[in-house]
Formats: C-alpha cells, sequence, structure tokens
C-alpha cells in the first residue's frame, strides 16, 4: 500500500489524501484580475494579477492530471442586482463595485453582473469538463451558496485554496471553511491582496497561526507530482 507523504506547508507538514482534497479557486474572474475590470476601475493595483494567474494555471494543470477536483468559485449576483441586497445590507454600503456603479452611473449593470463580462472567469482559466462551479454572492463562499453541500457529498475534507484577493474572499471563505471543520490550505503564491503588500503578509500569519496551514505552488506539485510516480511504480512492481 502507497504511503501518502504529508504536504509539506507552514506551521507544519500536513497529512493530505488527495482523494478528500480539493483545490478551491476563488473568483478569478475579469472583474478582479484583468485590466478595466471592477477592481481596477475602483483604483486598486491589480498588476500582480498575471503572475498569480500563471501559478494558477499550474496548479490546475497538475490537480487535473492527477484527479483532484476543482472547484470555480464566482462572485456577483443577478443584472438587477436583487442578491447584492439593499440599503439594509451591510454588502450594499461595502461592495466597492456596488458603490462605484452608485459613483458612476455609466458603469452600472456592468460590474459583477452574471453574463457579463466582470462576472467571466478570466480566459486563462477557463473551467474545464469535470471542473465544478459555484456562485457566491457574498466574500465567503459558504454564504448563500452551494459549496458545502458539493464539497460535503463528494467526501472533500482538505481545500487548498488559490485565488484573489487573499484578505477578502480568499480569507473568509478558508475562515468559514475551519469552523464547518475543512482543513484549508493556502498556496501563498497563488493569491493576491486588494492592498498594500503587508496585508498579503497579515494574512499569511493568521492563516498560519490560527485558521490552516500554508503552503506554495511549487511544494503543491511536487507533492502530487511523488504521489503520482509511486502509485506508478507500485502499479509496475505489481505487473
Ligand atoms: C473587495 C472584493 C473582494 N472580492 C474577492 N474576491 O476577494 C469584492 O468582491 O468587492
Amino acid at each position: 500500500m502507497t504511503q501518502i507523504p504529508p504536504l509539506p506547508a507552514r506551521p507544519e507538514p500536513l497529512a493530505v489524501d488527495p482523494a478528500t482534497t480539493a483545490v478551491i479557486v476563488i473568483d478569478m474572474q475579469n472583474a478582479y484580475a484583468s485590466l478595466g475590470g471592477y477592481v481596477d476601475l475602483a483604483g486598486f493595483d491589480i498588476s500582480g494579477a498575471a503572475q498569480t494567474i500563471t501559478r494558477i494555471a499550474k496548479v490546475l494543470d497538475t490537480a487535473r492530471a492527477s484527479g483532484i477536483q476543482i472547484v470555480y468559485l464566482q462572485n456577483g449576483w443577478d443584472p438587477d442586482y436583487v442578491e447584492a441586497g439593499g440599503p439594509g445590507s451591510p454588502n450594499w454600503h461595502k461592495s466597492n463595485a456596488l458603490k462605484a456603479m452608485r459613483q458612476r452611473p455609466e458603469l452600472s449593470g456592468k460590474l459583477l453582473a452574471r453574463g457579463t463580462w466582470d462576472y467571466d472567469i478570466v480566459d486563462a482559466l477557463k473551467p474545464r469538463e469535470g471542473d465544478i462551479r459555484v456562485a457566491k454572492p457574498r466574500y465567503s463562499a459558504f454564504f448563500n451558496s452551494q459549496l458545502d453541500s458539493v464539497l460535503r457529498s463528494r467526501g472533500i475534507r482538505t481545500l487548498v485554496f488559490v485565488g484573489i484577493a487573499t484578505n477578502v474572499c480568499v480569507e473568509s471563505t478558508l475562515r468559514d471553511g475551519f469552523h464547518l471543520e475543512y482543513f484549508g490550505v493556502m498556496l501563498e503564491d497563488a493569491t493576491h491582496q486588494l492592498g498594500e503588500e503587508f496585508i498579503q503578509r497579515a494574512s499569511i500569519y493568521n492563516i498560519e497561526k490560527f485558521f490552516g496551514w500554508v503552503s506554495t505552488v511549487d511544494a503543491f506539485c511536487d507533492w502530487v507530482g511523488a504521489l503520482d510516480a509511486s502509485a506508478e511504480k507500485e502499479t509496475t512492481n505489481a505487473l
């Protein structure tokens, strides 16, 4: 029987079974990762997004090749923004997308609405057959979404996080996952923050210290590669 080596991570290596693991891709939509998308229009620096996309592509290629489930989250609302909530919702007050549309009426209907370019996943990371897509209407992917049921029904216990933004939807979802008894691992170089660089370090500190584990793209891909190699060796020996 193949012994599964632990995934290299901080603060310590983590026992992970690839059969009960999913890669969780948070909001890799034009809104968050493309020039002309919502966060760019709202004045955030998204120059780091291109590198994040490349690294996520490597993680997804590796995961798909070895049969690890991929779950894409997509943030946004219906075209009439009913799901975004009205003035009675903190989301109406805090969402920079909703604020930008109120301040600049020419953007109205264009940001984070299903069916728009802004809502779409970036071209370089389009979901493939076998990947699962889940819509989310708030920062945490566990709120008012199908995520928990999609994961539980497949026996998923470990969530490997990539995506944007580290300090908003990635961290919110990893924290809620912790409270729902999921083991959360964030690949630090396949995520990107909204705000200054110290924000990324703050999230990494929080996750490493309190809510989960932190690893890297290379460590994850090498770990998957080693698993595949040892499974292959075992099959050859059994012949
Ligand atoms: C600020 C923001 C972050 N979203 C995310 N995907 O982290 C938003 O959706 O407004």
